[in-house]
C-alpha cells in the first residue's frame, strides 16, 4: 500500500519566514527556528507564467478585511497549530477568489442545458460546474404545502400560487404590498417548518451563534465549533441585475428583481474565459439560449450573472501548497510511503527546516487515511531492520493496522520491520506455492510471506529473531484465522536452519523463504552438512530455497552467484536469478532460487553454529 505522489520539481514562490518574537522578515530558513509563521504573498508573481485552471498565482487573495468572507461560517481556521507548536501555518494564506460569470437558470432544467453549453461551461477539477444558488429552494414536501397538486401546476404558476400564498396576490392580481408587510404577513404564513424552508427567513428568526474569539499574535483567532463542514469552494452571485433590494436578504436570491420569486434555480457557471463578458460576447451556443427564452415566460429565470467563486486551503493539492511554501528552488518532497495510518517520509537535508511545515500539509491533505506523519531519521543499521523514526505531525502512535492481499498485519514500526514496498514481489513468490508444500520462512518480520504462504500451502514454519515481531506474527496469525497452520520460532535464522532440518518437520520442508537481503546469503551456511547425520538412501527433503540480496556490482546478478556459492562452498548450483528492484540508485535487490544441492546437505565441512 504505498502512495507515490509526484509533483512539479521546483516552486516558484519565495518564502519569507516571521519570526515570531522578532517579527523580521527574513529570506533565507532561518537554521533552529523555534517558531514560524508561514506566509505566502502571491502579490509578487508577476514574472512568473500564469497557468491555465485554478492557481494559487492567479486568484486574488481576499481584503484582510473582507466582511463577505467572515460571513462564509465554514472558514473560520486561522491558525493551526502543528504538534510542537512550533510551526504555525496559516490556512487562510492560501484562500483564492476567482471572478467569474454564470448563467442563471431553473434548477429543473440545469442537467439538460448543462448538456448544451458543454465545453463552455467552468472544468476546475474538484469544482461543479453547476452550483447552487442559497435560499431560493422549495422542495417537493413544500410544493405540496403550497398548493402544487399536479406537474402542470410547474413553472409561473407555482410561482404565483406561491405569491397569493404570499401576499395574497400575484403578478396581474393588484398592488403589491410593502417588504416590511410582506415580512410580516411571511412570519404570520409558515408555521417552523415553513421556516425551515426558507432559510434566510429562518436565520433572521434564530438568534446569531456565537463564536469564540480569541487573540494570537496579534491576530484573531476564530475558534471552530462543532465539525468543520468539509467545505473547500464556495460560488457566490455578486451581480445580480436589477437589484432585489430588502426582497433578497430575506427570501434569498431566488427571489428576483420583480419583487416576485422566481423558482428554484441553479448556475451553470461558465469557462473562465468568459469573466466579465457580456451577453453579445458570448458564444453562439449561450446567446441562442438567451434568444429562445427571451420568448418564452421562463425568461425571468434565465439571466448572466456575475460570480465570485473562492477556493479554500482546503482546495489545494498537497503540491502546491507545498510549492508555494518551500523557498524558490527546492525540490517539492515528491513522495512518500504509505503504512495503515502513517505516511512515512524521506526527507532531504535541505527539507529539514521545513520538516513539520511539510508534515503538516502532507497530514491535512490526506486526512483522514492518514493520521501520522513520520521521517526517516537514519538508515536501518540495526539487527532488526528496524527504522528510527521522528513523529512530525498527527498522532505519535507508530502501532498499525496494514491490509496486504486480504490479510491483517497489525505492526509497530518503532518495534518490527516493515515494508509495503516488497508486497508484489511477496505476492510473485506465493504463485510458485501450492498445497503440498511445506513452507519455511527464516527470517519471517510480523509474517507477510508466512501468513500469506499458511493460506494456500499444508503447514508453516516462521521464525525471526525479533521478539516483537514474533509477537506480532502470533497474534496477526490469530487475527486472521490461520493459527493452526503456522508455527512461530524465535530464535536465530541460522539456528533455525539446522533445528529444522535435523527434525522431522524439516523432512517435509519444500519451500525455504530467506528474506534478509543484507545478510541471507552468508546465512545460506547454515545448510552445510545438515543431513550429515543422515543415511544417503533415507527420504530426505531437498526444498527449494528462496535467498533475497543487495547488490552493488556492475554485474549484481553475477555478484550475487558468486556470494551463494561460497556461502554453501559449492560451485555447480543452478540458481535461477531475478531482479527484484532498484532499492537506491545502482543498488539492486535481488532474489534467487534454486534447489538445495545433495553435495550441500551432505558436506563435511559443516558449520558450527553459536
Ligand atoms: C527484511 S526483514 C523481512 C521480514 C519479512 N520477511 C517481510 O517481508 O516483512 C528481515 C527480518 O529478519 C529478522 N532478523 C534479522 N536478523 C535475524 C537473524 N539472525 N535471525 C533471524 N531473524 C533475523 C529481522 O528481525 C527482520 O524481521
Amino acid at each position: 500500500m504505498m502512495s507515490k505522489l509526484s509533483f512539479f520539481r521546483a516552486n516558484s514562490l519565495p518564502f519569507p519566514v516571521f519570526s515570531r518574537c522578532s517579527a523580521r522578515l527574513i529570506h533565507k530558513p532561518n537554521p533552529a527556528p523555534k517558531t514560524l509563521i508561514l506566509c505566502v504573498f502571491s502579490g509578487n508573481l508577476t514574472s512568473t507564467t500564469v497557468p491555465y485552471g485554478p492557481s494559487l498565482l492567479k486568484g486574488k487573495k481576499p481584503l484582510p478585511n473582507d466582511l463577505r468572507l467572515a460571513s462564509i461560517d465554514s472558514h473560520r481556521g486561522k491558525f493551526e497549530e502543528s504538534i510542537d507548536k512550533d510551526v504555525l501555518l496559516d490556512e487562510d494564506e492560501f484562500t483564492r477568489i476567482f471572478e467569474i460569470s454564470a448563467v442563471r437558470v431553473p434548477a429543473k432544467d440545469c442537467f439538460a442545458l448543462e448538456n448544451r453549453l458543454r465545453g463552455h461551461l467552468l472544468n476546475w477539477p474538484r469544482i461543479r460546474n453547476i452550483a447552487r444558488v442559497p435560499g431560493d429552494e422549495v422542495d417537493e414536501e413544500m410544493m405540496k404545502l403550497l398548493g402544487r397538486e399536479t406537474e402542470e401546476d410547474e413553472g409561473d404558476s407555482v410561482v404565483d400560487s406561491v405569491n397569493r400564498r404570499i401576499r395574497g396576490k400575484a403578478e396581474g392580481d393588484g398592488e403589491r404590498l410593502s417588504s416590511v408587510l410582506h415580512r410580516d404577513q411571511l412570519a404570520r404564513t409558515f408555521n417552523s417548518t415553513g421556516y425551515l424552508k426558507f432559510r434566510n427567513l429562518a436565520k433572521i428568526s434564530r438568534p446569531k451563534r456565537k463564536r469564540k474569539a480569541e487573540k494570537v499574535e496579534g491576530k484573531e483567532k476564530v475558534k471552530e465549533r462543532g465539525n468543520r463542514r468539509n467545505e473547500f469552494a464556495v460560488v457566490e452571485v455578486v451581480e445580480d441585475r436589477g437589484g432585489t433590494e430588502d426582497f433578497e436578504g430575506l427570501l434569498g436570491e431566488g427571489y428576483g428583481s420583480r419583487g416576485i420569486w422566481r423558482g428554484s434555480t441553479r448556475l451553470l457557471l461558465l469557462d473562465e474565459k468568459y469573466s466579465g463578458e457580456e451577453v453579445q460576447d458570448l458564444p453562439e451556443t449561450i446567446k441562442a439560449l438567451f434568444a429562445e427564452v427571451k420568448k418564452t415566460d421562463a425568461s425571468l429565470s434565465f439571466e448572466l450573472v456575475k460570480c465570485r467563486l473562492t477556493l479554500f486551503y482546503d482546495y489545494w493539492p498537497m503540491n502546491e501548497v507545498l510549492e508555494s511554501l518551500l523557498p524558490k528552488g527546492m525540490i517539492v518532497p515528491s513522495a512518500f510511503e504509505m503504512v495503515g495510518h502513517i505516511a512515512h517520509l524521506n526527507l532531504r537535508d535541505e527539507h529539514l527546516p521545513y520538516k513539520r511545515l511539510i508534515a503538516k500539509v502532507v497530514l491535512d491533505k490526506n486526512q483522514p487515511k492518514i493520521q501520522t506523519v513520520v521521517n526517516k531519521i537514519d538508515p536501518i543499521h540495526n539487527d532488526f531492520r528496524t527504522m528510527q523514526l521522528e513523529v512530525l505531525a498527527g498522532n505519535h502512535s507508530l502501532v498499525t493496522l496494514v491490509v496486504e492481499n486480504g490479510l491483517r498485519f497489525h505492526v509497530d514500526l518503532a518495534r518490527v520491520y516493515w515494508n509495503s514496498k516488497l508486497g508484489t514481489e511477496r505476492q510473485r513468490l506465493l504463485l510458485g506455492f501450492d498445497h503440498n508444500d511445506v513452507v519455511c520462512d527464516v527470517f519471517a518480520g510480523v509474517g507477510p510471506i508466512a501468513l500469506a504462504a499458511a493460506r494456500i500451502v499444508k503447514r508453516v514454519y516462521a521464525n525471526d529473531l525479533n521478539p516483537h515481531a514474533v509477537e506480532y506474527m502470533e497474534q496477526n496469525s490469530v487475527v486472521n484465522k490461520l493459527e493452526k497452520r503456522i508455527e512461530v520460532f524465535n530464535m536465530d535464522g541460522r539456528r533455525f536452519i539446522k533445528a529444522m532440518f535435523s527434525s522431522d518437520k524439516g523432512q517435509k520442508v519444500t519451500q525455504v523463504v530467506m528474506n534478509l537481503p543484507k545478510d541471507a546469503a552468508e546465512s545460506l551456511d547454515a545448510f552445510r552438512g545438515v543431513y550429515n547425520d543422515r543415511q544417503r538412501d533415507e527420504d530426505l527433503s531437498f526444498p527449494t530455497i528462496h535467498v533475497y540480496g543487495f547488490s552493488k556490482a556492475p554485474d549484481p546478478e553475477f555478484d550475487f552467484h558468486e556470494r551463494i556459492r561460497i556461502a554453501l562452498s559449492e560451485v555447480a548450483v543452478d540458481v535461477k536469478m531475478r531482479k527484484v528492484r532498484l532499492v537506491a540508485p545502482g543498488k539492486w535487490m535481488l532474489c534467487a532460487s534454486f534447489i538445495l544441492p545433495k553435495s550441500v546437505a551432505f558436506s563435511r565441512r559443516n558449520i558450527n553454529c553459536v
